[in-house]
């Protein structure tokens, strides 16, 4: 986990994203474990970079000032949750993993996602305070 020095107070509906850097990436298969990583809008410590070094070959050395993420700023819906019978139908419906081809499909991934026997509840969500 890599210090920024970096710390940020953002408004009320505002998030942060520490992205990769894309050059890092191709240069080094530098990437970020978690990525993109969120930073709330109430945190006040220290941004920190998770970095993973996917190069099986060669190592990598950060030193100060080395640009190694970058940080997306953007606002953020907040959201309430209402639990419902059926959600409201749309043209990919359950498709999802790999459902419009391209690539090898994902095992089971046509199978409806359960859990302990039981379908997920579905809900609908809305702009809090609407
Ligand atoms: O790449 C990252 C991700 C997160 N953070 C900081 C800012 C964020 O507000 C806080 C918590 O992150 P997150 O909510 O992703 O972590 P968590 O594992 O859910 O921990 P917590 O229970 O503290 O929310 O850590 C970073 O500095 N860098």
């Amino acid at each position: 986990m890599l210090p920024t020095g970096v710390s940020i107070a953002l408004p009320d509906g505002y998030a942060a994203f520490v992205h990769p850097r894309s050059g890092l990436a191709a240069r080094c298969g530098v990437a970020l474990v978690n990525a993109p990583g969120t930073v709330d809008a109430g945190y006040r410590g220290e941004i920190k970079v998770i970095v993973v070094n996917l190069d099986p070959r060669e190592s990598v050395r950060f030193e100060r000032f080395d640009r190694i993420a970058q940080l997306v700023v953007q606002q953020v819906e907040k959201v309430r949750f209402h639990e419902v019978a059926e959600l409201p139908g749309s043209a990919r419906a359950e498709g999802g993993f790999g459902s419009t081809g391209g690539h090898a499909s994902v095992d089971g991934a046509e199978g409806q996602i359960t859990h302990g026997g039981n379908s997920y509840a579905s809900v609908v969500s809305d702009r809090e305070g609407q």
